[in-house]
């Protein structure tokens, strides 16, 4: 595996209104994106940018809030009521090939690849097998890279 470019930061919250206000007023963040559903995914998705180096693209916090009764996220909520950081998404070139690497080094792999937010192939490994941190994979978007 070849650690990839650090796409984004989950950050579960009970409320993505209350925590763009966050963002926006405590934090100072400019560019905050419109939030929009992921039914599929049981999350509501708001992305809030970082600023990047030399006006490429930085990395961006990822606010997730639960959507639908079967949402992945009521669990950790429930442990951290006022929500959290949640996981970590690394970019890489062959989803399927990154996944094959995990597969071989005994990592618990989270279901098959999906379409995430970023409309390309994701997957997810346990935080019990990545040093507590429930890790996210994603295939880099093609094209130029903004958002
Ligand atoms: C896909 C759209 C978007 C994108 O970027 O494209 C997203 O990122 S959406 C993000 C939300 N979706 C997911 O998180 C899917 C993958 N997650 C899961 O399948 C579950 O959350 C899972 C399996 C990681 C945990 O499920 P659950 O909380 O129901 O299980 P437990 O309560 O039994 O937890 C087991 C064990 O893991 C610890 N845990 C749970 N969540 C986290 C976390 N986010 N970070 C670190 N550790 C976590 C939990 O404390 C338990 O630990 P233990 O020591 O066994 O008590
Ligand atoms: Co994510």
């Amino acid at each position: 595996m070849k650690l990839g470019r650090l796409n984004h930061v989950g950050v579960a919250t009970p409320s993505i209104e209350a925590a763009i206000a966050y963002w926006r007023d405590v934090m100072g963040a400019v560019k905050i994106h419109e939030p929009f559903d992921m039914p599929s995914q049981g999350v509501k998705v708001c992305f809030v940018d970082t600023p990047g180096e030399n006006g490429t693209a930085g990395t961006q916090i990822e606010l997730i809030e639960p959507l639908g009764a079967d949402s992945p996220i009521h669990g950790f909520l429930a442990k951290n009521p006022a929500g959290g950081q949640h996981h970590m998404c690394y970019e890489v070139p062959d989803i399927h090939a990154a996944r094959a690497e995990f597969l071989a080094m005994g990592k618990k792999v989270l279901g098959e690849p999906r379409i995430g937010a970023h409309g390309t192939l994701i997957f997810f490994v346990h935080p019990r097998d990545m040093g507590g941190v429930l890790t996210e994979i994603m295939e880099t978007p093609k094209g130029d890279g903004t958002h």
